[in-house]
């Protein structure tokens, strides 16, 4: 069975991911992509106070289980756009390593803080300050197959950007390379990183 292709988009709270993944729904050719949001699996859980000292176990799990829904789309043959925030060095190293093997064009979105701030403003719906929090580390390790500037273009001419690099790596027979480069450069797992 053949695997599907994953486009990895990685940025802060309101940097434009789900719009961009929006758009390469809509524009990608081939069977139809899935969209699938670390946000939608969170959505998933049930509704209710969770005790202060389980948290970070129970938002932990809920984010490897998504690299792990990712690795599973993927190996029955669906091409996904993943929309991630890469904010903590053990979610990268997960993902090196749940998704070794699979094509995965990794692509940074990145916008400028102050714009993010007055997204986060426009919007209402993310803790105010969420986007300043995640802004220093989401792209610290700073390797990418794409990336698109969303202060700058708008969802669609990003999408468009992120489809021609996708489309010309495929037709010159390329593999994405920043996952690989990034296991060589040894942001893979170290054991402590994926306990628990
Ligand atoms: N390129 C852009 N130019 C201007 N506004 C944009 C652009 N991309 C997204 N926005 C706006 O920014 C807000 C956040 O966009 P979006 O929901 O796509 O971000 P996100 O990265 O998926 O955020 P989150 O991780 O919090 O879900 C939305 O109101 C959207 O309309």
């Amino acid at each position: 069975m053949r695997r599907g292709r994953i486009i990895f988009l990685n940025g802060t709270s309101s940097s434009g991911k789900s719009a961009i993944a929006g758009e390469l729904l809509r524009i990608l050719d081939g069977d139809p992509y899935f969209h699938l949001a670390v946000d939608a699996v969170g959505a998933m859980r049930a509704d209710r106070e969770v005790a202060p000292e389980r948290l970070d176990d129970v938002l932990r799990r809920t984010r490897m289980g998504y690299h792990r829904a990712i690795a599973g789309m993927a190996a029955a043959g669906n091409d996904l756009v993943v929309d991630h925030v890469l904010s903590e060095p053990w979610r990268l190293a997960d993902c090196l390593e749940v998704l070794a093997g699979a094509d995965v064009f990794l692509v940074g979105v990145h916008c400028p803080l102050p714009e993010l701030e007055r997204r986060e403003r426009a919007r209402g719906d993310r803790p105010r300050g969420l986007a300043a929090l995640q802004y220093g580390k989401v792209h610290a390790h700073g390797v990418y197959d794409v990336e698109c500037d969303t202060g700058a273009a708008s969802p669609r001419a990003c999408a468009e950007l992120v489809k021609a690099h996708v489309e010309s790596a495929v037709a010159r027979g390329e593999a994405p390379t920043a996952f690989a480069r990034l296991r060589a450069a040894g942001h893979g797992a170290a054991p402590e990183m994926t306990r628990g």
